[in-house]
């Protein structure tokens, strides 16, 4: 079971809705990964603009808890503005703060982040800050008593996977709250080994959305997510230099 503040989720696999090549397409594949959680960014909903095209139009509400998040913004005000927008409109309680401190490589802003997060807390929301793999970052926010934190494997929509896995891993080692890794993901096998080192969720988007098969590949990350969880809770063999015989010594003369 995943628990993000007071909520619980059986799927450990949370999709982003952004780039399908069609809503078709991507409602196949929300179903198929059966992901509970679907992020979406504020900015392309029709809150003030009626004729804007509204994906969550096709999408049963009832049957998913949404992540709006805050894309777009640049800093703390504006990450802010956006998520009480959406809080206000009734659509969650949950925010993913994402304020964005590089356009080339689309890091967060790790100050920013931390101000609105703070801001949010205090609105009563349940704050998910989308963060670099800065193992201190992640301890300040949980300090500060976010609800998740999401530090990301790679640049968003990069596919390189877990660049840093061993900062990822001293940063779920601290974590009192769930650690989700957000972005970067490019196939099963990096999701598979983001949950092997005890991550408790993955965010991904476009390694589904852009695969040529969509589908099948939210299909592929679901057992990827299951797969690597359960290897977590089963324990893999400790790495050793040289090998170990899996025949026993005792018993037939050679
Ligand atoms: C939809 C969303 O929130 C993305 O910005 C998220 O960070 C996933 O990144 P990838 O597209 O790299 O999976």
């Amino acid at each position: 079971m995943l628990q993000i503040g007071p909520y619980s989720f059986q799927s450990r696999l949370l999709l982003g809705t952004g780039k399908f090549p069609d809503a078709q397409t991507q409602n196949q594949a929300i179903e198929i990964s059966e992901s509970e959680i679907l992020t979406f960014a504020v900015r392309k909903l029709p809150l003030d603009n009626p004729d804007m095209p509204n994906f969550l139009e096709s999408i049963d509400l009832e049957n998913f808890h949404l992540l709006p998040n805050t894309a777009g913004a640049k800093t703390a005000e504006e990450a802010v503005r956006i998520a009480r927008l959406a809080y206000q409109s009734g659509l969650c309680h949950m925010i993913k703060v994402e304020v964005i401190g590089d356009d080339r490589t689309l890091l967060p802003d790790p100050i920013e982040t931390l101000r609105a997060c703070e801001q949010l807390l205090e609105d009563g929301m349940i704050v998910l800050p989308y963060t670099s793999d800065d193992v201190v970052l992640a301890r300040r926010l949980q300090e500060l008593g976010v609800h998740a934190i999401m530090p990301a494997g790679s640049p968003i929509g990069s596919g390189m996977g877990l660049l840093n896995p061993l900062h990822l891993s001293f940063i779920i080692e601290q974590a009192t709250v769930p650690v989700i890794i957000d972005a970067g993901i490019g196939s099963p096998a990096d999701a598979t080994l983001a949950m092997e080192l005890g991550a408790d969720g993955v965010l991904l988007n476009t390694a589904v959305s852009g695969a040529q098969d969509p589908v099948k590949m939210a299909l592929a990350m679901k057992y990827a997510v299951m797969s690597g969880r359960l290897g977590y809770e089963a324990g893999r063999i400790p790495k050793r230099p040289y090998a170990t015989a899996s025949s026993p010594e005792s018993g037939v003369p050679v």
